[in-house]
């Protein structure tokens, strides 16, 4: 018989952190339900997906060249319009959109915040009806209020965020979100609409057996990423080598593993490709920010990736991210002059 166990929503749950730091005003709090509400709606769309007209390509191109799917221009604008309506965001960047987009209305110029996401990660995954997701990042604005926000409030270092997550729309809806107080899973209840409380405190394994990266590219790899590779490949059974090799092809659903399982995901820089593929405002900064709340490290080879001083909407840089003892590994085989900081 199905125990009552008390669930805690989202909203119960942000509202008691703001206990933790007297001077909030619940504004973040608000904000983040505001994001819940735009990806029930996303999610509602991606559950019912091969029944309605959203599966299948857009017919138009993002800033970036890629070919934009129904269901990235359906999450894009649910996100900018709960946003948009909500009087707690101050502006928006988007993957999905050439340029940052400021609210102009008498109350978002007054609100303290500007959110940064990648609407529907993953979307080579659309069609085969593999997990897929929403990234967001927001940032406390640094330009005066009262007036539209500024692009200096989007081009702020990672290690500058007040909160960081994703949704997962997978075999259930989940939505992980982080602050400096730690990273917390919630999973959605259809039937009471609710995000609940079911991954407390997550913690990402300190020792990984997982590696995690587009092999298909390695003929353009720097020797040193090949030589990791046979590395996680080679028989060792003192070390429990060979690692397991897992990729899913999107990044929430790789890095969600990751959270939980431990493990190392790698989107490198290579001969092609100096900068990788993955976009720093709205993938990089944010999944960072999540995994070292939850204990793991994230670097682009040289430092932290949330050290990184962004200059551009959509620059993408090299990411390794995960465990600690991978990543550091990692860095070991592609020569980095020091391991990131513990
Ligand atoms: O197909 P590739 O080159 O391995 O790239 C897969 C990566 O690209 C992405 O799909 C990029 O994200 P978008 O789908 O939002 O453009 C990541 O989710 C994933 O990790």
């Amino acid at each position: 018989m199905a125990t009552s166990r008390k669930l805690i929503t989202l909203d119960e749950f942000t509202i008691q952190q703001t206990r933790e730091f007297p001077k909030a005003t619940g504004e973040l709090s608000a904000l983040l339900r505001d994001i819940s509400l735009a990806c029930k709606l996303i999610n509602k769309q991606v559950n019912k997906a091969g029944l309605v007209d959203i599966i299948g390509k857009f017919g138009a191109t993002n800033v970036q060249g890629e070919e934009q799917m129904k269901l990235d221009v359906y999450a894009d604008e649910a996100l900018i319009n709960v946003l948009r309506n909500s009087n707690d965001c101050a502006g928006i960047g988007s993957e999905e959109n050439d340029n940052f987009i400021a609210f102009e209305d008498e109350y978002s110029v007054n609100s303290k915040y500007v959110v940064l996401f990648d609407p529907l990660d993953g979307s080579s995954n659309i069609d085969v009806n593999a997990s897929i997701g929403t990234i967001f990042a927001i940032y406390r604005r640094v330009s005066p209020l009262g007036q539209p926000c500024t692009k200096e409030d989007f081009l702020q270092p990672g290690n500058k965020l007040m909160a960081a997550g994703y949704v997962i729309y997978g075999s259930s809806t989940m939505l992980v979100y982080a602050t400096r107080l730690g990273t917390n899973g919630f999973t959605l209840e259809p039937s009471i609409g609710e995000f609940c409380l079911s991954h407390p405190q997550m913690k990402c394994a300190e020792k990984g057996k997982i590696y995690s990266i587009n092999q298909g590219n390695s003929r353009h790899y720097e020797k040193g990423m090949l030589d990791f590779l046979d590395h996680c490949m080679e028989i060792n059974k003192e070390e429990g080598r060979p690692y397991s090799h897992r990729y899913i092809g999107s990044m929430v659903a790789d890095l969600h593993r990751t959270l939980i399982k431990g493990g190392v995901f790698m989107y490198p820089g290579d001969k092609k490709s100096p900068n990788g593929k993955l976009r720093l405002l709205y993938e990089c900064n944010p999944m960072s920010f999540i995994i070292e709340a939850a204990g793991g490290l994230s670097t682009d080879g040289h430092g932290r990736v949330l050290d990184i001083q962004p200059t551009e909407l959509h620059q993408r840089v090299p990411i390794f991210i995960g465990s600690k003892d991978m990543v550091n590994k990692v860095l070991e085989y592609i020569g980095a002059s020091e391991t990131v900081a513990e």
